[in-house]
Formats: structure tokens, sequence, C-alpha cells
């Protein structure tokens, strides 16, 4: 009789450039919106884990907002969970889209994770469905010399796409694969961990980041004050959106109310679909001046 495989457990990380695919990728492998997407760069401010279960091994995935040059205090604090992150997880892969040329952003990466020696370093070369099969060889050759150079070579370069779900069984094989031997961590069929509340406050500031300005990601942070069940009515839910400025609040809230009337709507319709309830979202905005720079506002922000 054959010897059953052993099981694997452990954690694995997605890096790469703001807008390689880390998110959509992650949410093709646990088949549930669980990290936020956004065609905006750095929309991703939590680490947000979704897992993956198989019968002989789990993976926990572990989703980083860019590691990006820091601006502001904001900026600095992301690039020190990402560093964190990458210290303990024991799979980090470097995402790099098909479509655009390896560039300094993603040496800038590969730098960082040479300097995290204890995981397995692998590369995903995202977003095939937009390059043709002569650019995507192009670039896993281009991607693959990148790693020899920086960090002593990727133990593997995986091709996929997350939106046309080609090669996305391959890129959790490979995962899994890197794992180490080790017990299930968490119970069958949980997703993710993280609290339900960050998850309603990504749903509204995603709602809320819908169709604007280039400069609002940085400036909106989202954060669920309060949620009462009152015995004759469904579930009462109060988020707070923190703008920077008088200008920001006019642009979310937009003429008569009318945006800020349309992403309640669309946000309670996901938070709805989240708690499996019906939900009466309040939605506020206020103004906290500078809140980026200010380490006390970033503390109250939950950063
Ligand atoms: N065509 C195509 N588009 C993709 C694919 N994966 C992601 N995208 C798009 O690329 C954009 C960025 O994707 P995200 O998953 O948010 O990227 P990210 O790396 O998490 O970005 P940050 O949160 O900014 O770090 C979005 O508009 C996605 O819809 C893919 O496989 N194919």
């Amino acid at each position: 009789m054959l010897e059953p495989s052993p099981h694997r457990s452990g954690f694995a990380c997605l890096v790469g450039r703001p807008n390689a695919g880390k998110s959509t990728l992650t949410n093709a492998l646990v088949g549930q919106k669980v990290a936020i997407t956004s065609s905006r760069p750095q929309t991703t401010r939590h680490t947000i884990r979704g897992i993956l279960h198989r019968p002989d091994a789990q993976l926990v995935l572990v989703d980083t907002p860019g590691l990006h040059r820091p601006r502001t205090l904001l900026g600095q604090r992301l690039n020190d969970l990402v560093h964190e992150t990458l210290a303990e997880v024991d799979v980090v892969a470097l995402c790099i889209p098909a479509d655009e040329k390896v560039g300094p952003g993603d040496r800038f990466i590969a730098e960082a994770l040479a300097a995290a020696p204890r995981s397995t370093k692998l590369a995903f070369v995202t977003k095939t469905d937009k390059a043709s099969r002569q650019q995507i060889a192009e670039q896993l050759l281009a991607v693959t010399a990148m790693g020899d150079q920086l960090l002593g070579g990727f133990a593997d370069v995986v091709p996929a796409s997350a939106v046309s779900g080609e090669q996305v069984d391959v890129v959790a094989e490979v995962l899994l694969k890197h794992l180490p031997e080790g017990p299930r961590l968490y119970p069958d069929g949980e997703l993710t961990d993280e609290p339900e509340q960050v998850m309603i406050a990504e749903l509204v500031r995603e709602a809320a980041l819908e169709g604007v300005r280039d400069e609002l990601p940085h400036s909106l942070a989202v954060v669920v004050e309060e949620m009462t069940k009152p015995d004759d009515g469904p579930l009462r839910v109060h988020v707070w959106i923190y703008v920077e400025r008088d200008s920001q609040k006019g642009i979310v809230i937009g003429r008569g109310g009318a945006r800020l009337k349309d992403v309640g709507i669309r946000s309670r319709r996901g938070i709805e679909k989240l708690l499996g309830t019906k939900v009466h979202l309040d939605l506020r905005v206020k103004v906290a001046k500078d809140w980026q720079r200010d380490p006390k506002q970033l503390q109250r922000l939950g950063f």
C-alpha cells in the first residue's frame, strides 16, 4: 500500500508593484472576494488572509500592500508591515504583469526579498490574457534572469491569468508544494480570519473610491463605528468615511449627496452578501486633517 503523503501547511505572501494583480490572484486562488481589487494602485491596506483548503494541505495567503518607496508616515507603516510579513512567511511570490517590462520597481522588491532568507521565493507572471505567447515567453526569461541575478534564483516561475483562470490551478499547486510539513492551522471551510468589520470597511472603501480622482485613494480611510441589532429591524451598521480636506468631502458626497447615496447602495449589497442578513447602512463623511501624517490619527484609524 502507498504511504499517504504528509500533510503540509504554512503561509504564503504575494508581493509586487502596485496593480501587479496580487489581490485578483488571491481572490482567484481562494474563490471568494476577500482582498479588495481596484483599478487604482495601492488600495490594499490591510493584511488579509485567505485560506486554501486541500485534503493534504492548507495554505494561508497573506495579501500585503504594494511595496513602494514611502513618501508619508502611512507609506512607511505599510512598508514596515510588508517587511514584517516577509520575514514570517514560508513562501513569497513576486507578481509581475506579463504585459509590462520588468523595471526598477520589480528589482527594488526582488532586492527586498533577498533580505528574507528563510522563505522560498517564487515568481508569478500575471495577466497572461493581456499578452501574446511570445511576450509571455520573453517575460518568463526576463523574470528568471532577474531572480538569478538578485536573489539566487526563483524556485519556480509560473505564468497565469486570474481573470481567465488559466494556470491558476498550477499557481495553487506550486504554492502548496513549497510548504513545510505541518498540521491543519484553521478549521475546514474558513476562508479568512479578517474581522468582519475590517471587511465591511474595505467594501465601503472600494465603493467610495470607484470612479474618483487619483489623489483620493491615499486620503480616504473607512471605520466601522458601531454595529447594532434592534429587535424589530435589520442590523444597523454605522460607518465613517474619513477624508483629509473639505474639497475631498465634496467629491465623496457628490452633488446633492447623489454619489454618497450610490456608494451606500453598492456597499450595502456587498455587506449583506458578506453577513448573510439585511443591513441598514448609515454612512457619514468626516474631515480628519492630514491624518496620513499624524501618528495619533493613524492609530485611531487602525493603521
Ligand atoms: N486582464 C487582466 N487583468 C487583471 C488580472 N489580474 C488583475 N487584473 C487587473 O489589474 C488591476 C490591478 O489588480 P489588483 O489585483 O488590484 O492588483 P494589486 O497588485 O493587488 O494592486 P495593489 O492593491 O495596488 O497593490 C485591476 O484592474 C485588475 O482587474 C488578469 O489576470 N488579467
